[in-house]
């Protein structure tokens, strides 16, 4: 249910002209809601002036719901959308969560803003305290790649979600669309963390397809419809095709061994050893997916991720290995032919590489809570469910998702396949340490 505090002639470039409405009518508004249906939660936006929000205060006497209050003050485009911050202080201590802004937390404070997240959670704690609600800290206007936000009380961080940076201009509306989810979804399940990253993962899709919109010259709106109108997500179909393939890497032995640590050390030093040789080659593809790339972005991500395996997860490797001489086995060797065959393009080749990420994020998170300090592969689980394979992961996915949006359909078919084909060799990789120890000679 929707009431109107403030009507505004705007477009993706600026405001150019408020009404606001009668306190009188804004109250009416508001009565006429609560007369008749069920309040489960409120979220407040937009109020322009000290008028609106006294008729918004005394209602909130009337009614018994958790309150989402988005200190609108500010517009996207810098334009003003309350005439003076300060009428807002007698709204905050009604709120169960607030959830400024950056700037608009700063000013909440009285305080300078802040320059970096820890100082963002630092404010956040405080008018946390200050009003006794839970803040939302959000980290939308901080430089970097990552936008963090987190729910914050008096006593520190409950909860925090961190997103990739999706690069777009069109971010109209993301404040306004992520506090107006958490308080819809927090009504549903009760449990503000939850709500919290389930909003964020809705708003997270609603910025990755703003572009396809094309709205006005200036900061467009995200797609808030982009789950009913867009096109399926081809990479949530790659995933359920390999579903059988996750279930049977599920049930090797291999694997369950791994998880209780009952595995012999000597199959896990073999599965380590062939992994070593494939990362070297894997590092290898991940550069050459770095110069086909089409974007420095993507350029840059892959390069870096071939240094991370280098420099890295190769040590991870070594500080488990005696120094050896092991030789690639013929499963090793099919795994990274495959490979190397999918350098036809960049497209089909970041396909092939996927499943390298994805599976072993997937089975790094599931067999997370298996670990222990006494558990004899304990570094092998920390490293595949820790949060910056995660946050790789999701950048690879999305690196795919974009190269397949832009590829004709015979391309998309073979990305497809190469991808499928990889996930097969990753069976198979895993499996070896107990069936098939073919190796080849180097010669
Ligand atoms: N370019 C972006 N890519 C992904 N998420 C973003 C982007 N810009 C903002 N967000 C997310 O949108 C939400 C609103 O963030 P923020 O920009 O900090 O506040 P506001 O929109 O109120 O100014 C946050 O969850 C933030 O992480
Ligand atoms: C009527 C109205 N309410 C709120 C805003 C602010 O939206 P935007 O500028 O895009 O900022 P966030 O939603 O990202 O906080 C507005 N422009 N108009």
């Amino acid at each position: 249910m929707c009431v109107i505090t403030a009507l505004t002639a705007q477009n993706t470039l600026g405001v150019s002209a408020v009404q606001a409405i009668d306190g009188e009518f804004v109250l009416a508004q508001l009565n006429a809601i609560s007369a008749d249906v069920q309040i489960d939660a409120i979220k407040i936006g937009m109020l322009a002036n000290e008028e609106i929000i006294r008729a918004v205060n005394g209602w909130l006497d009337t009614v018994d719901a958790p309150v989402v209050l988005d200190p609108v003050m500010v517009a996207t485009s810098g334009d003003r959308l309350l005439e003076d911050e300060a009428v807002l202080d007698s709204l905050l201590d009604r709120a169960s969560v607030i959830t400024p802004n950056l700037l608009e937390l700063a000013s909440l404070l009285r305080e300078p803003a802040a320059a970096d997240w820890p100082q963002v959670l630092d404010q956040a704690r405080r008018l946390a305290a200050k009003h006794d609600a839970l803040v939302l800290a959000k980290g939308g206007h901080l430089a970097g790649d990552l936008c963090p936000d987190a729910l914050v009380s008096a006593q520190g961080v409950l909860a925090e979600f961190s997103n990739q940076r999706h690069h777009t201009k069109n971010t109209h509306g993301t404040g306004c669309t992520l506090s107006s989810a958490l308080a819809t979804i927090y009504a549903s399940g009760g449990d503000w963390a939850s709500a919290l990253e389930q909003a964020k993962a809705y708003l997270f899709r609603a910025i990755g397809a703003a572009d396809e919109l094309n709205v006005g010259r200036g900061h467009g709106p995200v797609n808030h419809f982009a789950h009913f109108f867009s096109e399926a997500d081809p990479m949530d179909q790659w995933w359920q095709q390999i579903h059988e393939l996750r279930g049977s890497i599920d049930n090797l032995e291999f694997i369950a061994q791994l998880a209780d640590g009952t595995l012999d050390p000597a199959d896990f030093e073999y599965y380590l050893a062939q992994d070593a040789l494939y990362l070297q080659r894997y590092a290898q593809v991940l550069a050459e997916a770095s110069a086909l790339a089409p974007d420095l972005d993507a350029q840059r991500f892959w390069a870096g991720s071939a240094r991370e395996i280098l420099e890295g997860e190769l040590q991870l490797h070594r500080s488990y290995l005696a120094e050896g001489t092991a030789n690639p086995s013929a499963i090793t060797l099919n795994y990274v032919n495959h490979l190397a065959a999918s350098k036809r393009s960049y497209a089909e080749l970041i396909a092939a590489i996927l499943p390298c990420y994805w599976l072993y994020q997937d089975i790094g998170k599931r067999l997370a809570s298996a670990n222990h300090p006494e558990h004899p592969y304990k570094q092998w689980l920390v490293t595949y469910a820790s949060e910056e394979f995660d946050l790789a992961t999701e950048r690879a996915i999305n690196m795919v998702r974009v190269a397949w949006k832009q590829a004709d359909v015979d391309l998309r078919e073979r990305m497809r396949l190469a991808f499928v084909r990889s996930s097969e060799h990753e069976v198979a990789f895993f499996d070896q340490a107990r069936r098939n120890r073919v190796e080849f000679s180097t010669a």
